[in-house]
């Protein structure tokens, strides 16, 4: 799998120190309320994961998976519905959970979708973001990085289901996909 990183953009390190920093603003802004965090599958688990851990206002977590990549660098566009949330959301504060957010379409679907079933609030978290590459706008609430428009993988984030568990965000080299 190393053999494949071409560069490590964002450090084991780097990432825990950010995400414990989003976990106390996040817990500042939701001081006495309860959060019901909605994870997209499959990328967001692992950051989700240690942000959940960093948050100390009560935390319900519920998931979802939509799909737009498959196996490819760039989204088709379509979102898929997978798998529905197993909660009715109504009344609830929604904390979205992205490891990233490139075009914008899998977050913008997600957002009028949630937003028809009447949550309290809805706020988006994400890990990532790649504004270089958005084709709808999206207000994000919480962002970990802003990165450059690399395709990259680890801490979630894969290339045809490989990389998720690599500990850092690293740039795949252009080898390990132009095959
Ligand atoms: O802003 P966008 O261009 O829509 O891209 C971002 C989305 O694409 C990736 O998911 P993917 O569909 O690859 O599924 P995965 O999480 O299982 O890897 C990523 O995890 C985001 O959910
Ligand atoms: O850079 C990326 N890496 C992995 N998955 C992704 N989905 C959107 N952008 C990316
Ligand atoms: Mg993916």
């Amino acid at each position: 799998m190393l053999e494949d990183i071409q560069e490590i953009l964002l450090s084991s390190e780097q990432l825990s120190a950010r995400i414990r920093e989003m976990g106390r603003q996040i817990s500042a802004d939701y001081a006495g309320k309860e959060i019901l965090m909605i994870g997209v599958l499959r990328g967001a688990v692992i950051f989700m994961a240690d942000l959940a851990r960093a948050i100390d206002v009560p935390v319900a977590l519920d998931f979802m998976a939509v799909s737009s990549y498959g196996a490819s660098t760039t989204s088709s566009g379509v979102v898929r519905i997978l798998k529905d949330l197993d909660e009715d959301v109504e009344g609830k504060h929604l904390l979205i959970v992205e490891d990233i957010i490139d075009s914008g379409l899998t977050l913008n679907y997600l957002l009028d979708n949630l937003r028809s079933r009447k949550p309290a609030s809805i706020k988006i978290c994400t890990l990532l973001n790649k504004p270089e590459r958005r084709k709808v706008d999206v207000q994000v609430d919480y962002n970990g990085f802003t990165i450059p428009d690399h395709f990259v993988v680890g801490y979630g984030l894969d290339y045809a289901e490989k990389y998720r568990n690599l500990p850092f965000i690293g740039i795949l080299k252009p080898e390990a996909y132009k095959s």
